[in-house]
């Protein structure tokens, strides 16, 4: 069953007479307990559709949806009070950057049990013992000592044990987490995964990752969701999207895997970056770097064909050999 449904979300920038979609119209479901992989290159729209979901992209006028539903419920209706008792409760969300996101002047203990003030009351006594427990089932050592140290005093990543202890401390439904390793040693990254891996399971939250891993995606996701451009270009299962990718963009993105045996690398299937909010390509975006463009991609928008499960932004889809079906 679904607990997140995303209609039709879109996000602009820019002002009125030139707004600028960093989002444009993406629609995906994430079901309970399961893990959605968001992937694509830097600026293809993947936090700030996070954010806007989360209800952190506070100016007026820059979301827009058909609706976003967290368990039927429609987010962007709710109050504003309503809502704030669901993110950071219900739906949570940890960032890269863990130093940015814990206040330095406060301790650890006072940054958890302030959260968990917020969102679940009881007293004093019962938030400190819950905050040790939540330190502990982060795998931090000693916790009723740690409770008192401040944020300077913890490394990388203890810091995002703290952040993974407190978005889970009120045992949250789905845990988007946004990159939640890139600010880390190459040795703590895997340490962190594999503790989230670990909660997801016991608790059975859904958990959306956003990721620049691939290769964690294959192994972890249940599916898989592919943006480019502010747009969701592939979606499918996991196991769908890494046997037969059928977007040229999905395929060069693959390619760009060390194991891969075309032993390409980093998009080099693919010249040229993402483009920016202020220079957007008539046609399918993907088209003035897509060794497969036609003048109908340069002209025509692609629409999205089939169903929400296996479905694929492209005028000519790649068939089982990669090659795309005119
Ligand atoms: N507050 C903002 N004002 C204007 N433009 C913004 C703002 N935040 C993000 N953008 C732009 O929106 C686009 C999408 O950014 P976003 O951060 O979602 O990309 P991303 O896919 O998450 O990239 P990364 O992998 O680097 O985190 C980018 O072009 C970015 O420059």
């Amino acid at each position: 069953m679904a607990i997140l449904e995303v209609n039709q979300l879109s996000v602009h920038f820019g002002d009125e007479s030139a707004p600028f979609k960093a989002v444009d119209k993406i629609s995906y479901t994430v079901d309970e307990g399961e893990i959605l992989g968001i992937v694509g290159e830097s600026g293809s729209g993947k936090s700030v559709s996070s954010l806007a979901i989360m209800g952190l992209i506070d100016y007026p006028g820059r979301v827009s949806a058909d609706s976003v539903n967290f368990h039927g419920e429609n987010l962007l209706e709710m109050a504003e009070k309503e809502r704030k008792k669901l993110t950071g409760a219900d739906i949570s969300m940890i960032f890269q950057d863990p130093m940015t996101s814990l206040n330095p002047c406060f301790t650890v203990g006072y940054q958890i049990m302030e959260a968990l003030q917020v969102h679940q009351g009881g007293s004093k006594r019962e938030r400190r013992a819950r905050a040790e427990e939540l330190l502990r089932l982060v795998g931090i050592p000693d916790p009723a000592s740690r409770l008192k140290v401040y944020p300077h005093q913890l490394s990388g990543g203890m810091s995002q044990r703290v952040m993974i202890a407190m978005a889970i401390a009120c045992n949250p439904r789905l845990l988007i987490a946004d990159e939640p390793t890139t600010a880390l040693d190459v040795t703590i990254q895997a340490q962190i995964i594999d503790l989230l891996l670990d909660l997801q399971k016991e608790q059975n939250m859904a958990l959306v990752l956003i990721t620049h891993d691939l290769a964690l995606v294959a192994e972890a996701a249940h599916k898989v969701m592919v943006m480019y451009a502010g747009q969701v270009v592939e979606t499918g299962s996991s196991v769908e999207i890494f046997r037969s990718p059928k977007h040229p963009y999905t395929q060069a993105l693959l390619r760009s895997l060390p194991e891969s045996s075309s032993g390409k690398s980093r998009l080099d299937s693919l010249s040229g970056v993402v483009p920016g909010l202020f220079d957007r390509p008539r046609g399918c975006m993907l088209n003035p770097r897509c060794p497969y463009a036609t003048d109908k991609c340069r002209s025509e928008e692609p629409a999205v064909q089939g169903p929400p499960e296996r479905a694929v932004k492209c005028h000519y889809p790649l068939n089982e050999q990669g090659e795309p079906t005119r």
